[in-house]
């Protein structure tokens, strides 16, 4: 890849190998790994090279344990990589200086930094005097982010008062007080209820418009994928396979979409195979892969031909789309 001067992100051949203890379980196992102590090596991340530029919002998509949280632990620095470079905001992570870490921040869906037992703005004021931000500029920062969330009183009440998307949003608050240049995060909408996704999307687009803030995205749910990231990273088993627009993407992936039936008596496979491809069957419910430019007809051709109680279409989740991808060696 060419250097590019305007990234703000930039890998280049990254590689993060771990060492992890080759030991069988049991007394018997520990103490052979005592006096033969034998390691396993996990080639987690291997060669990865991009480059972000400014204000630009990336999807990171792959499987589980495709290398998505090594990659962003080693862009944030919390781990060290094993080989090649990386750059954000002209720092390199792993020295974890305190410019580096002003500019940058990572949020974890999996992961709270806020209080359990404290007020969201008690630790906002002590994440304000961690970054130097001074009172009257901290309440005012506080004010216009906790705007934009839809976030009010919520603020003075115990972080385990909250429902899991309110502290989901006060994380957020949380994450961007110090105006942070770069933001990874590593699934945030993770297990919240589908309005709450769609307000932390809202909410992730307009900062990025606001501020100008460039953003890596690691999602399960394509709809966050597709509704806030033209450009997306596909990394399988710790390499990097694509790099470009969803769209291209969209095209390569199967480009079909998940709909679900419930039916007033169960039926066998055999009975849907002229609708599309049966992904599983649990007796009355049944889950169907149809191609998109014939979901209308297929819908229709269901509805008029079985029994049919209840009808939903969704898009398959992207952890599917993606398996069925390297199953079928599209892109292998
Ligand atoms: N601390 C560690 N020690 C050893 N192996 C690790 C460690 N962290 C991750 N791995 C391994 O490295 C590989 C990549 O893991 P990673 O967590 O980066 O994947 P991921 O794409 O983030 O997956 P997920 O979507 O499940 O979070 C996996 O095989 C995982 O088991």
């Amino acid at each position: 890849m060419a250097p590019d001067r305007m990234a703000i992100v930039r890998a280049q051949g990254l590689g993060k190998t771990y060492r992890v203890a080759d030991k069988q379980p049991g007394l018997a196992g520990t103490l052979r790994h005592f006096v033969n102590r034998r390691e396993r090596l996990i080639a987690a991340v291997q060669d990865v090279s991009f480059a972000i530029e400014p204000g630009e919002f990336v999807g990171f998509l792959g499987a589980n344990g495709a290398g998505k949280t090594t990659t962003l632990k080693m862009l944030t620095g919390l781990i060290h990589p094993t080989s090649g470079t990386v750059e954000v905001a002209g720092c390199q992570p792993q020295r974890r200086e305190a410019d580096f870490l002003g500019q940058i921040t990572l949020v974890m869906g999996q992961k709270q930094q806020l209080i359990w037992d404290l007020p969201p703005l008690d630790s906002l004021r002590v994440n304000a005097a961690v970054y130097g931000i001074p009172p009257a500029e901290s309440r005012r920062r506080i004010a216009e982010l906790a705007e934009m969330l839809e976030l009010g009183d919520e603020l003075r009440r115990p972080v385990r008062k909250l429902s899991l998307g309110q502290r989901m949003k006060a994380e957020l608050l949380a994450a961007l007080l110090h105006r942070p240049a770069v933001l990874f995060l590593d699934e945030p909408t993770l297990g919240l209820d589908v309005n709450a996704q769609a307000r932390v999307r809202t909410f992730l687009a307009d900062y990025n418009r606001r501020f100008g803030a460039t953003v890596l995205l690691t999602s399960h749910y394509m709809a966050d994928i597709t509704a806030l990231c033209p450009r997306v990273l596909l990394i399988h088993e710790g390499r990097l396979f694509y790099d470009g627009s969803l769209e291209t993407l969209t095209q390569r992936l199967a480009p079909c979409r998940e709909v679900r039936l419930e039916l007033h008596a169960p039926l066998g496979a055999g009975a849907f195979a002229s609708y599309g491809e049966v992904e599983a069957i649990e007796g009355r419910e049944v889950r169907l892969l149809i191609p998109r430019e014939r979901l209308t007809e297929q819908v229709g051709r269901l509805l008029a031909d079985l029994a049919v109680v209840d009808l939903s279409v969704s898009d398959p989740p992207i952890e599917d789309i993606i398996g069925r991808l390297f199953h079928q060696g599209a892109l292998a």
